[in-house]
């Protein structure tokens, strides 16, 4: 298939960063479209309890009442990501950003257009397949395996994946003893254990310590550095400007811009201000700064919050 314009999909009219564009693309997405169907179990009787009533009308597949809703999540949506590129994708509630990547991971099939990748694509992320009553070296096991990892490549890395998610003795205990914070790095240690050549993060740097992102921050440089393309949602703004050199902007399912994290994440931030998911990170930072430092401490970085005026 022939690449698409890079900037077909962009109306935003920003500049491009200045990708390795001498190399093939990792990703390109043509008129991409992706559509939920949700079922909808229509009205209920006013003299049945819900489950009956929606059990009666599927069994019945009586048309009154029964339907099918569609949610266009994603709508013609077009880019080109190359090697060495990491890309934030920005935009607010249920505008489409884990639909857009949950489809770049494989997990959701496109409805119209086309994605072509080159090369293997992996979300980070095995939640779905840990296992928490059991211990941190037993979900390592499954979650490598999960990946497609040998046993063979799962005894070599062990130990790097351990001293990664750095639990120590916690290791031989059953996970749902972590606090989140280890299980964060647990599953983000398992999830890295092999390069992906595109990698796909949906909010996971959001948990962990100050010391831990610094160590997942460096993580991802070293997936990029190793060729990888990187897609992270993310709504804070020094994390996108910090780790990344790319943004796209998806409102109600559109691509409205593609280019530089700056300038992209201005244009956001002009157009919704402070948006509550910036306060959300900045809540969980606060937090995370009591704990960490102590009252004294949290007051300070709150006073650097405050607004021009006053709270
Ligand atoms: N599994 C699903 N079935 C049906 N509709 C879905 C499903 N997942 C998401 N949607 C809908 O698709 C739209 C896009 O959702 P999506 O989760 O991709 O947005 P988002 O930008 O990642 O949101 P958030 O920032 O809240 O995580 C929303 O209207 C949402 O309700």
């Amino acid at each position: 298939m022939a690449a698409p314009d890079r900037d077909g999909g962009a109306p935003g009219g920003l500049d491009t960063p200045g990708a390795a564009q001498d190399r093939a693309p990792s990703v390109i997405a043509s008129h991409l479209s992706i559509t939920y169907r949700v079922f909808s179990p229509g009205r209920q009787r006013d003299d049945e309890d819900e489950e009956t009533s929606a059990l009666k009308r599927l069994l019945s597949r009586s048309s009154q009442g029964v339907g099918v809703r569609e949610v266009e999540a994603v709508k013609d949506v077009s880019f080109v990501a190359y090697p060495g590129e990491s890309i934030a994708v920005l935009g607010r509630n249920g505008s489409g950003k884990s639909t857009l990547l949950r489809t770049i991971a494989g997990l959701v099939p496109p409805t119209s257009g086309r994605l072509w990748l080159n090369g293997r694509a992996a979300l980070l992320g095995v939640n779905g397949v840990l296992i928490a009553k059991l211990s941190g070296r037993r979900n390592i096991w499954i979650g490598c395996l999960a990946m497609g990892m040998t046993p063979e490549e799962i005894e070599a890395k062990f130990d790097d994946i351990a001293a990664f998610a750095d639990i120590g003795e916690f290791i031989e205990m059953p996970m749902n003893s972590y606090s989140s914070g280890m299980a964060a790095r647990l599953r983000f240690a398992i999830s890295t254990a092999v390069v992906p050549d595109i990698l796909v993060v949906d909010e996971a740097l959001s948990t962990g310590d100050t010391q831990f992102r610094d160590r997942a921050t460096a993580r991802i440089k070293e997936i990029r550095q190793q060729a990888g393309t990187v897609f992270m949602v993310s709504h804070n703004p020094s994390t996108i400007q910090s780790m990344c050199d790319r943004a796209l902007w998806i409102d109600g399912g559109r691509l409205l811009a593609d280019g530089l994290p700056g300038p992209v994440a201005g244009l956001y931030t002009r157009k919704y201000g402070e948006h509550r998911h910036v306060w959300r990170e900045r809540y969980a930072d606060v937090h995370r700064v009591i704990e960490e430092q102590g009252l004294e401490a949290a007051r300070d970085l709150l006073r650097k919050y405050e607004p021009e005026g006053g709270w």
